[in-house]
């Protein structure tokens, strides 16, 4: 692989008996790329999402390549004991329910230690240290509290926020996430998914971003696969598919969905001009510098850094209907 390529997919077959259920799937991602992954049910996205952790269920036969940076060998070919090393080192994931991703007996703050000290050498202390400092970053309000509580102290989002916290504690190359957002509260969707969008941003890692929600693939997403039947049926950058999607059964799914909002969400913000002034625009609004694909949340926007002030930006936040960027 390339130095850039962090996960390589190649000639992905997956059946159960006779029947196949993912075929001949191919793609890559590079470092710091976000890449979403849709279709409709049963088209094989968890399938594909499962293969790339190494996780695919022990009935289903798998043939191709699954190439991840920093592990020698086949993903499909690796065993149990290899693969639980490679998960929440190099692949970290997060799925729809937070609550059968945590120990319900364990404190938060303790499992997002336990996470780092798996994979990384320091004290029980200094990973509790860096676990409130992952449940700030997260958001979690008052963090190092936090930390004390039991996973049903918390609400959906901030146990989704911990999961979060817990996949990103080793800086994995590749973040998979599958409808992450889909079980939470509407008001809650828009930060998770901020600071997913955040946090692998902060550590350039690639992203694969599993969701039948087009708005949130355009929230997410820089490149898109559509999977249909269990190929990828279509592949290319979010505004282009969105805006000219070739493929039939993307057509479809585009007209399926509300079209003019997913459309609106990567065409009609893009806002040139320069830096917008910071607190001019409502909390949660992501605004993305397409140079660098910085993600910031507006309020705390830094000065600007980017190579040209022209580059302008573009807001993907359905609130930010009526704010406009002063040149
Ligand atoms: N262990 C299994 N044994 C048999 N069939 C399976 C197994 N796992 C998945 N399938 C089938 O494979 C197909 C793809 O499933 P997959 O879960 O990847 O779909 P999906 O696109 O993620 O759907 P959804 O959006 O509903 O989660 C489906 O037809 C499903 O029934």
């Amino acid at each position: 692989m390339s130095g850039q390529r962090v996960l390589q997919v190649e000639g992905l077959d997956v059946s159960v008996g006779r029947r196949g259920l993912l075929h001949d799937v191919t793609f890559s991602i590079d470092r710091g790329e976000r890449v979403g992954l849709i279709g409709e049910s049963g088209s094989g996205k968890s399938l594909t999402g499962l293969a790339v952790l190494g996780l695919l269920p022990e009935d289903v036969h798998a043939r191709g390549t699954v190439a991840l940076a920093g592990v020698d060998g086949n993903l499909l070919e690796l065993d149990e004991r290899r693969l639980s090393h490679i998960r929440g080192r190099e692949v970290a994931m997060v799925f729809q329910e937070p609550m059968t991703a945590l120990n319900p007996t364990s404190r938060v703050g303790d499992q997002v230690a336990e996470a780092i000290l798996l994979h990384r050498r320091c004290s029980r202390g200094e990973a509790r240290r860096a676990a409130v400092e992952l449940l700030d970053q997260v958001a979690l309000p008052a963090p190092a509290e936090a930390a004390r509580a039991y996973p049903h102290q918390l609400s959906g989002g901030q146990r989704q926020r911990v999961v979060l916290a817990i996949a990103l504690a080793n800086d994995p190359e590749l973040l998979v996430c599958d409808e992450p957002t889909t079980a939470l509260d509407v008001t809650v969707q828009a930060l998770v998914l901020d600071l997913v969008v955040r946090g692998v941003t902060a550590r350039d890692s690639a992203l694969l971003f599993i969701t039948h929600d087009l708005s949130v693939v355009a929230t997410v997403c820089e490149r898109v696969l559509v999977m249909y039947g269990g190929r990828i049926v279509e592949a290319g950058p979010v505004e282009e598919v969105f805006r000219r999607p070739r493929h039939r059964y993307t057509q479809g799914l585009l007209e399926a969905s509300d079209l003019e909002q997913a459309q609106e969400h990567t065409r009609l913000r893009t806002i040139p001009g320069s830096v917008p002034p910071a607190g001019r625009f409502p909390a949660g609004c992501v605004f993305r510098n397409r140079c660098t694909h910085a993600t910031r949340e507006c309020e705390t926007l830094p000065p600007w850094t980017g190579p040209s002030p022209e580059q302008g930006y573009a807001c993907f936040h359905p609130a930010h209907e009526t704010a406009q960027v002063g040149s």
